[in-house]
């Protein structure tokens, strides 16, 4: 079926999902195009499908394991994910993530929206767009769009159906909803999974980082939305957590999954259209580049002017 669609899409496409473990395509939205894109930091991990609401809008969705879930959490193209999508005229992003429970209040089966990250990853991931010759840092305080997290926490709450199944965030919980990204692929110990309790963890996952940081670094408003599968190991009352838990309470739970991303989608469009969502970070990084443009590598500043069309000059920069 896919491959009878179009491999190319002319139009600038504002709103992206990925999708996570268990979320590999979504079915409420028609397809209209499938894209195969090559950016200078190599293929994303799935090809991106185009979607068209009703009147026209369209919606990017990327598989962030791969349609088949062949990447393992610390093998994930993160580059060349945010890259292609910045690529296609993104502004937004929406990030859909299973998550494991640090709190007894978030039960399996809930949806928690994080606005603050732990990294607990260990430098094994390729976590930003910069290099040697090319030196910049983007501000990381904020790991979240907070107007992005205030939308998707007024919005979502209704659609979620089914006993006790909740909306967690910095909204309903008045504190800052803190989610531990780790390496994996294996779980945590019990030990861990208490030492996170004890610095304010809520929720625990492999996949936020470096998705979040090289979001921000490509000028991209970014939110995760995590669906609680476990209660990772720290709670001695339940089994430590397993694949099949996840899976399980995923299965059960992405009839939400699909409610939230259409509603998501229905409130997202005139935000992105009028401009109140997706241009607080437009032109950020082009002040938060370090090297001198005689420093920079022309290479390299070739390489960047695939996210940043046009911002620093070429001449002056050096060839090595
Ligand atoms: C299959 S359990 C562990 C796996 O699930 C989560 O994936 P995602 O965030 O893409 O939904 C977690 O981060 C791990 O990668
Ligand atoms: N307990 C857990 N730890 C890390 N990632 C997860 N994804 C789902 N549950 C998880």
């Amino acid at each position: 079926m896919s491959q009878q669609l179009p491999h190319e899409f002319n139009e600038p496409v504002t709103l992206a999902i990925i999708g996570g473990t268990g979320l590999y395509k979504l079915d409420s939205l028609t397809p209209v195009a499938h894209l195969t894109v090559s950016t200078p930091w190599g293929f994303p991990s799935s090809p991106i499908t185009i979607s068209r609401t009703d009147d026209g809008f369209p919606i990017a969705f990327l598989a962030r394991h791969g349609q088949h879930h062949q990447y393992l959490p610390s093998d994930v193209p993160s580059q060349a994910n945010i890259a292609a999508l910045k690529k296609l005229g993104v502004k937004a992003i929406v990030a859909f993530s299973a998550v494991g429970s640090l709190q007894q209040h978030i039960k399996p089966r809930d949806f928690v929206i994080p606005n603050q990250v732990i990294d607990r990853t260990k430098g094994i991931r390729k976590s930003t767009f910069f290099e040697k010759g090319f030196v910049a840092h983007v501000g990381f305080g904020e790991p979240f769009d907070l107007k992005l997290n205030k939308l998707i926490a007024d919005s979502c709450a209704d659609v979620l159906e089914g006993e006790n199944v909740k909306l967690h965030s910095r909204h309903t919980l008045k504190d800052d909803v803190t989610l531990i990204c780790m390496e994996g692929p294996a779980f945590s110990t019990r030990a861990e999974s208490r030492l996170y309790r004890s610095w304010g963890g809520s929720v625990i996952n492999m996949s936020c980082l470096p998705e979040a940081k090289l979001a921000k670094e490509a000028e991209i408003s970014y939110q995760m939305i995590c669906m609680s599968t476990d209660y990772d190991a720290w709670n001695e009352t339940e089994e430590p957590v397993t694949v099949e838990t996840v899976v399980g309470n995923l299965k059960a739970n992405s009839a939400n999954a699909h409610r939230v991303a259409v509603k998501l989608i229905e409130v997202l469009e005139p935000k992105l259209k009028s401009g109140e969502i997706g241009e607080d970070l437009k032109h950020s990084m082009k002040f938060s580049v370090s090297t001198a443009d005689s420093g920079k590598d022309r290479a390299l500043l070739e390489k960047m002017h695939y996210l940043f069309p046009g911002y620093w000059p070429l001449e002056n920069s050096t060839t090595r």
